[in-house]
């Protein structure tokens, strides 16, 4: 059960789509929602921020039963809905996912959406709809160090590879883009980068920490068409929150958990019909982080992936999230709430709580979206797919 938030973002944003089909949605709003009544919230007991709107998604139209936590104006104010009394609603659609609006206020602005469809039972029903579909066990606490990419998928996302745990020695790589790739020999292991631009991103410094650690390296090379312009987009997080589990789904379109951790940084190029996306997620240990906001000046969105799971960690999450864009005023934003199939896991309502996301999404484009890569294999789930043609919206909006 998918769950997304926008937190906060301009009017204009790119989550308002043109309408089309009717999503229902219902809610309520508020300068001071607390605590919310709605539907969505009947576990109640969270509350929201002051200024805080809250709406729940019908059935209908492409939400095809995802619930979300849509906080933000991301779409036009809407009429008011009869059939709740007292509130008032508004919903856009575009592409796969709906926007629900909300009005501006001094203090922030939030639509939440619930679980759709009958069992319109707030967050609750939404992770234990999502942990009995889950068949994949949860994480052990010794995971492989072995940092793997998958092959090649369908040679677009994927395509080279090169390190000392992979392969002993450099080759030609066969990827799409051929004889455009520049190989870097750094010490023990390969970086290999289809053009400077996309080199340019590798910081010496994580270099070093790559190659101490013996770590390799990915750079996976643009598309055969790359012009060497991507769309960079940093992601990050703590160590676990499921970083790369993530991008390599968005990438591939599968779901594919990562078994080790990142040791330096992962670069991944992602393919979409508009446009070219490129990818880099810095590991999440403590090491490593001091390498994270040396990129943000550098991308076009951040996104910050939790792992909804880990309760004792989320203060340390949020201190770090508010401490890297507390400089950077209108980088967008979009925070992925993972691992919702986690029996433990908070909701997206939590989330945004956990991380105090009112504060810091006043004057910038910010989505909360709930994610879980839950069966290795399987095709990514809807809210997977709405998180990357979010994410392909904002960059296009970013460019
Ligand atoms: N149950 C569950 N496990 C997940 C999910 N996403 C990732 N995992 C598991 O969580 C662990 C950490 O995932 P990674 O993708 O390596 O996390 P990361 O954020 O890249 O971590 P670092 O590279 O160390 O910063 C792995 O064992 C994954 O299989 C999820 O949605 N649900
Ligand atoms: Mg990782």
């Amino acid at each position: 059960m998918a769950l997304w938030a926008r937190v906060s973002s301009q009017p204009d944003s790119p989550a308002a789509g043109d309408g089309g089909e009717a999503v229902r949605t219902q809610g309520c709003r508020g300068s001071a929602v607390r605590p919310c009544s709605c539907p969505c919230l009947e576990r109640g007991g969270h509350g929201h921020p002051p200024a805080v709107r809250c709406a729940v998604g019908g059935g209908a139209g492409r939400h095809r039963g995802r619930g979300g936590l849509g906080l933000g104006p991301l779409a036009e104010p809407g009429s008011a809905d009869s059939r709740v009394p007292g509130c008032r609603h508004s919903s856009r659609r575009s592409g796969t996912w709906a926007g629900l609006g909300q009005r501006a206020t001094p203090l922030g602005r939030a639509a939440l959406t619930g679980p759709h469809g009958a069992s319109r039972r707030g967050c609750d029903t939404g992770r234990s709809a999502l942990a009995a579909s889950s068949a994949a066990p949860e994480p052990g606490p010794g995971r492989s160090r072995a940092h793997r990419f998958p092959p090649p998928a369908s040679g677009r996302a994927w395509g080279c590879r090169l390190g000392p745990m992979a392969r002993p020695a450099l080759r030609p790589c066969a990827c799409a883009a051929g004889a455009q790739h520049r190989l870097h020999r750094e010490g023990s292991f390969a970086v290999l980068s289809p053009d400077p631009l996309l080199s340019s991103l590798i910081p010496p410094g994580l270099l070093s920490v790559a190659r101490a650690r013996g770590a390799w390296l990915n750079v996976l090379p643009l598309a055969s068409q790359g012009t060497g312009h991507g769309k960079q987009i940093l992601v990050l997080g703590l160590d676990g929150a499921g970083k790369t589990s993530v991008l390599h789904s968005l990438a591939t379109n599968r779901v594919k958990r990562s078994v080790a951790p990142t040791e330096g940084f992962n670069a991944i190029c992602v393919n979409t019909e508009e446009l070219q996306m490129e990818f880099l997620e810095i590991g999440g240990s403590e090491s490593l982080r001091s390498y994270w906001k040396m990129y943000l000046p550098k991308v076009l969105l951040l996104i910050y992936v939790v792992d909804s799971a880990d309760h004792a960690r989320l203060p340390v999450a949020k201190q770090l999230l508010h401490q890297l864009i507390q400089n950077n005023s209108t980088l967008p934003v979009v925070v992925l709430a993972n691992k919702q199939d986690l029996e433990g896991a908070y909701c997206i309502t939590d989330i945004h709580d956990a991380l105090a996301l009112s504060d810091i999404g006043d004057n910038r484009k910010m989505f909360l979206i709930g994610t879980h890569v839950a069966e290795d294999g399987s095709e990514i789930s809807s809210n997977m797919k709405d998180a990357k043609e979010l994410i392909t919206q904002l960059v296009l909006e970013a460019q």
